[in-house]
């Protein structure tokens, strides 16, 4: 999906993505990744979404990046607060609005994903992929993934593969292109299992907005990092 795409979508208010209520897959699973609180937690793609807000009234600190400008103003509108603006990198495209939220830190870069680096992005502790991955083509979701692991895995001493809680679907994608996109569990595997262990949680029945009559399955996955033990 090129940068136009996803803005005429923001412009014309067809964002059927957007949910209104905290995903109850967050809430049931976040515990899995065993985070203390006060960690902070990266959203990539991640639009307006209210489980951020979520996350930060749990007590986690929160860092999200998205593309469309107008997004993450409205988030910001919907939540009442003013942020702050500022551009931090040399390119004036590029800007972060922050903010505090439940007493945590909210960071939401407005910019492409590609465009950042894991400097820009700080310490991460955790990443919740909910929407992300899905609304990637095919074609870029090695890249995609390989992103999200250089923006979570830190730098120099501070180097991990942060775990991940990722959401994803699968269907006839025949019967109807993305986004969302059809991930199977061995596309699953492929672009993460290099670096992670890959754990089903839940797969159930589920639901697309935009075809109400098709077989979807979610999927829920933890990915941690190969070597790690409880
Ligand atoms: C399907 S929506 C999901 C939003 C959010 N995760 C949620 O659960 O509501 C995907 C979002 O990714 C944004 N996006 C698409 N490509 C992007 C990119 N290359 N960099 C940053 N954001 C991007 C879109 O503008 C859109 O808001």
């Amino acid at each position: 999906m090129n940068p136009e795409f996803w803005q005429e979508r923001w412009q014309e208010k067809r964002i059927g993505f957007n949910q209104s209520d905290v995903n109850p897959l967050l809430i049931k699973y976040f515990t899995a990744l065993g985070l203390p609180v006060g960690s902070r937690v990266f959203v990539p793609l991640c639009g307006k979404s209210i489980d951020m807000v979520w996350l930060a009234a749990q007590g986690y600190d929160v860092v999200g990046i998205e593309l469309v400008a107008s997004a993450v103003q409205e988030f910001f509108a919907e939540q009442g607060i003013k942020p702050t603006i500022t551009e931090p990198t040399a390119n004036p495209a590029i800007k972060c609005y922050q903010s505090s939220l439940s007493g945590q830190t909210l960071a939401l870069w407005v910019a492409d994903i590609f465009a950042l680096t894991s400097e820009n992005v700080g310490h991460v502790d955790a990443v919740y992929d909910r929407a992300a991955l899905i609304a990637m083509p095919e074609d870029m979701r090695p890249k995609y993934s390989e992103q999200v692991r250089n923006l979570s895995s830190g730098v120099g001493s501070d180097s991990h593969d942060a775990p991940q809680l990722l959401l994803t679907l699968n269907y006839d994608q025949s019967k109807r292109n993305g986004p969302p996109f059809s991930i199977s569990s061995e596309q699953v595997q492929q672009y993460y299992s290099n670096y992670y262990q890959v754990n089903e949680l839940e797969g159930e029945s589920s639901t697309l907005n935009a075809a109400p009559e098709m077989a979807v399955t979610e999927h829920v996955w933890l990915l941690r990092a190969n070597g790690y033990s409880a």
